[in-house]
């Protein structure tokens, strides 16, 4: 595991499950996390990212106190040292929204349409903060202006259909840091939005995280939005961790052969015109195969039934988050990590299994 923000860590999560009960005559219970542990230190953003369905927004929901009681959580959340896990909802209820926020990915269905966005910014700081009604709606205005809303005299008077799909999502990380959070988590916070649009959001979250030092764990499944925005980067497969490190070093030398393929699989600028002047088809490489199902945890590596270089060693033993032989990426104090027995080296190749991590 990687321990870059240990020490400073405003968010440490150890050794998260989470697993719903499975429909009766079904295959059994959803292990939708197994076992995932990350950091993130003020000011830091940490990406969480894997394919549709791998348990990002679980994860994200589990770390909120949000999941359904039908959800059996199991690990540590601690922020700020407090454990969270196991809290009960008033102590949620208390935390939510001033120590640690959320923004998700359609913001139409968590705001109010019949309430003003100043009403909706000032709610919380009148319940949170004590405010009055109208040091809320001067606060309101400046935390649109905060989030890059033009005009937030007026805006702050106007309703959520009165706004673009840019603009909500900016109003909802306005009531998102309203509080000056420690932690943000971000479910998927610009995939709804055109590009353009993007670049703005992800501009603010930025903004907020060098200006107020907020620690941002951002889901995306859109690894151009991770290059643009994170510090580190942890992937997840199948509700496990397969690899996190340095963005610089996931990019440059992926180590899982997971992360390999999702890379391989973003197009890129001018690819496909070259392939056409080569007289090749264009096309995107996909990682073949399905994910898997999630009723059994697996005492494997889940991705081997995917992967190209997969032996028995990966079809009958677990392999952990560890640091894997060869040169140490940009950032010597952020180790980087893969779950994996052959993990590639810089030139792509697979390394031979180590003498311990022999049967
Ligand atoms: N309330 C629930 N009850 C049962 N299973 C659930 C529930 N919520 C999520 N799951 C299952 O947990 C697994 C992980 O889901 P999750 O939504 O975290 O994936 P994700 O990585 O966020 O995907 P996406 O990118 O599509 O949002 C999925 O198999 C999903 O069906």
């Amino acid at each position: 595991m990687n321990d870059t923000a240990g020490s400073t860590a405003v968010l440490r999560v150890r050794d998260l499950s989470v697993s719903f009960r499975g429909e009766e005559g079904g295959d059994g219970d959803v292990h939708a996390v197994d076992g995932l542990s990350f950091d993130v230190a003020p000011g830091e953003v940490l990406a969480v990212v894997g394919e549709s369905g791998c348990g990002k927004s679980v994860t994200s929901l589990a770390v909120m106190g949000l999941l359904p009681p039908t959800a059996r959580v199991g690990g540590s959340v601690a922020l700020r040292g407090r454990e969270l896990a196991g809290a009960d909802e008033k102590e949620l209820r208390s935390v939510r929204g001033r120590e640690m926020s959320m923004v998700f990915q359609e913001p139409m269905t968590s705001l109010n349409p019949v309430l003003t966005v100043g009403r909706q910014i000032g709610e919380v700081l009148r319940r949170h903060q004590g405010l009055g009604r109208r040091e809320a709606r001067q606060r309101s205005a400046e935390l649109l202006e905060t989030v890059g809303i033009p005009d937030p005299g007026r805006r702050v008077d106007e309703y959520p259909h009165q706004l673009s799909g840019g603009m909500r999502q900016r109003v909802m990380l306005a009531v998102a840091v309203a509080c000056d959070p420690a932690v943000l988590i971000a479910d998927e916070p610009t995939t709804a939005l055109d590009v353009t649009v993007q670049a703005g959001v992800l501009d603010v979250l930025g903004a907020l995280r060098e200006r107020l030092g907020t620690a941002i764990v951002l889901i995306t499944h859109d690894l151009g939005v991770v290059a643009h925005t994170a510090d580190r980067v942890l992937v997840m497969y199948a509700g496990r961790a397969v690899e996190h490190a340095p963005v610089e070093d996931l990019f440059a030398t992926p180590r899982h052969p997971y992360t390999r393929g999702l890379l391989d699989a973003v197009p890129r600028p001018g690819g496909r015109a070259a392939a056409l002047a080569e007289g090749r088809r264009p096309r995107l490489r996909e990682i073949p195969g399905l994910v898997p199902g999630l009723e059994t945890q697996p005492d494997r590596c889940t991705f081997a039934p995917r992967c190209a270089h997969a032996d028995g060693l990966c079809t009958s033993r677990r392999p952990l988050l560890q640091a894997p032989a060869g040169p140490v990426g940009e950032r010597p104090d952020a180790p980087h990590t893969a779950a994996c027995w052959h993990p590639l080296d810089v030139t792509g190749a697979p390394a031979e299994a180590t003498e311990e991590a022999a049967p």
